[in-house]
């Protein structure tokens, strides 16, 4: 098998596992929300931009933590927290300091027992391996947790293409919300 089927196989493997119903229901509840924040580390992190800027497009008011110009958060806002190990503890602690805050978090995580997942409103749990290969962890050609952000990268997109339906965004729309400084 090459290299590109066997990571398609993974990705097959570990999306089959997520049920679309729960991403249909994230986009519900991430519209009921007055604003969106995201929060990752490392490659999460970049997961988590890639699906704020996305967000944006459609017309969400959204944030990444930790960026200069994040206002504070408030009880009527929605974090979401990104970390596959769901032990990375500044992602763990802003989710707890957003839940003392009122907010409803959600975890996306592999790990459903995890630090991140215990504090969480909700999960959104992607049985992918990470970057500590636990014994429970899907095998994975891929270094560190190249397939859990993979298989976010994909999570995401779905969730937004279930905010774009449901909330009849149309592609120009989101088009004409795309950065013209490029
Ligand atoms: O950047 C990362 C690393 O390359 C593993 O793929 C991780 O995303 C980063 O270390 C944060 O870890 P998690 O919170 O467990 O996602």
């Amino acid at each position: 098998m090459t290299k590109l089927a066997s990571i398609q196989t993974e990705i097959h493997l570990v999306l089959s596992q997520v049920k679309e119903t729960l991403l249909e229901e994230t986009a519900e509840l991430l519209k009921s929300k007055k604003r969106i924040f995201v929060i990752g580390e490392g490659r999460s992190g970049l997961m988590a931009k890639s699906f704020a800027m996305r967000l944006m497009h459609l017309g969400a008011t959204v944030y990444v933590v930790g960026e200069t110009i994040t206002p504070s958060i408030a009880g009527d806002d929605v974090l979401v927290a990104i970390s596959g190990s769901g032990k990375t503890k500044s992602v763990v602690w802003t989710a707890e300091a957003a839940k003392s805050l009122g907010c409803y978090t959600i975890a996306v995580t592999t790990d459903s027992s995890s630090p991140l997942a215990n504090t969480a409103s909700s999960i959104i749990t992607i049985p992918a391996s990470t970057k500590y290969r636990k014994e429970h962890e899907l095998d994975s050609i891929q270094p560190l947790g190249s397939l859990f952000d993979q298989c976010a990268h994909i999570v995401f997109d779905t969730i937004c293409l279930c905010y774009a339906e449901q909330n009849k965004v149309e592609f120009a729309t989101a088009f004409k919300n795309h950065s013209n400084l490029e």
